[in-house]
């Protein structure tokens, strides 16, 4: 079925085979025995557990090829699962902290979206996110560097460590970004409250809420999502895997579609998740039972959802939702 995904880590979508491949060609020695024995470790208890692999595991990442490599790679798989268009987010910080510097990461990237619709046949869109757990003032300067970029990205995000970093603190930042003409976006209420999805609402002035999940338990912000027709992107095996939810047989999406949410799915971190977005459509079609009709809306919700321009939304839509 044909889709958007708009809520996938670029950094994420990093396989072990390809982080071996990357640490021989930059000559760094990783402290895993093999792939399995790597993939073994991908056992998180939170957020926070997943994190710390994460962060170790894009170390290997140092040239432009590298990040081309990895874009290439992700493009690959999500074309086979059938998504015709991807907003793709990338942690800038993650590389600059480590003398990467954004120029070598935009390039990299880029050079595999610059013939994406051909190769692939997936549109695609850049989303750079902040670290929350870096602070505003880091978060400030970033988005000073990105700027210089402006006409690269079509957005910026907000993720990381979410307890204890609630997004008003990023108020000034977002606002920044929204004078520049660029789309907001954050995570919220992943395992953070509902009174961080409430802030990215109120306080970031968001167009959509990545994940978003706990809002389940404010029912006034539940009314408020669906009324007015905020998307959230949703990532079911990532919330299974870093134990949001405990099964997916209980999560809760099922809960804010009924209530009239715009839901989105997608895979988030996929290499370290269990799965690119069509297997984490087939899994809530086998755990929740969601028939066709369902899943189509789901996928239309994630074209309507985009940041295409209008015209190519409508025809992006049509195919979706005639499939
Ligand atoms: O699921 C996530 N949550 C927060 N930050 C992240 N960075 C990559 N994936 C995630
Ligand atoms: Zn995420």
């Amino acid at each position: 079925m044909p889709k958007a995904e708009l809520h996938i880590h670029i950094e994420g979508a990093l396989e072990p085979e390809l982080i071996f491949d990357r640490a021989r060609r930059n000559g760094l020695t990783l402290p895993y025995a093999d792939v399995d024995d790597l993939r073994g470790r991908y056992q998180f208890t939170d957020l926070q557990s997943f994190l710390d692999l994460y962060y170790t595991g894009m170390n290997v990442l140092r040239t432009p090829e590298d990040f081309t490599a990895l874009t290439e790679e992700y493009l690959t798989r999500a074309a086979r699962q059938g998504v015709r268009h991807a907003e793709i987010f990338f942690d800038p910080q993650a590389h600059t902290s480590r003398g990467v510097a954004l120029e070598t990461v935009l390039d990299g990237v880029e050079a595999a979206l610059a013939d994406s619709r051909r190769r692939f046949g997936v549109s695609t869109a850049l989303i750079a996110c902040f670290l929350r757990d870096r602070g505003p003032e880091e978060a400030e300067r970033t988005l000073d560097e990105l700027l210089a970029h402006k006409h690269r990205v079509i957005g910026v995000g907000l993720d990381s460590a979410e307890l204890g970093h609630p997004p008003a603190d990023f108020a000034r930042v977002f606002s920044r970004a929204r004078q520049e003409g660029l789309r907001l976006v954050a995570h919220a209420g992943e395992e953070g409250p509902a009174e961080y999805v409430w802030q990215a609402l109120d306080v970031l002035g968001v167009d959509r809420v990545d994940h978003g999940i706990r809002a389940v338990e404010d029912t006034e912000l539940v009314r408020r999502l669906a009324r007015d027709r905020v998307p959230l992107t949703v990532c079911p095996l990532s919330n299974v895997r870093l134990r949001c939810v405990d099964s997916l047989s209980e999560h809760c999406l099922p809960r804010l579609a009924d209530a009239g949410i715009p839901i989105t799915i997608n895979s988030d971190d996929p290499s370290y998740f269990g799965g690119y977005v069509g297997d984490n459509f087939a899994e809530i079609e086998r755990e929740l039972g969601f028939d066709t009709t369902a899943l189509r809306e789901f996928a239309v919700n994630s074209v309507e959802a985009s940041f295409l321009p209008e015209s190519e939304r409508e025809r992006l839509r049509e195919q979706t939702a005639t499939h």
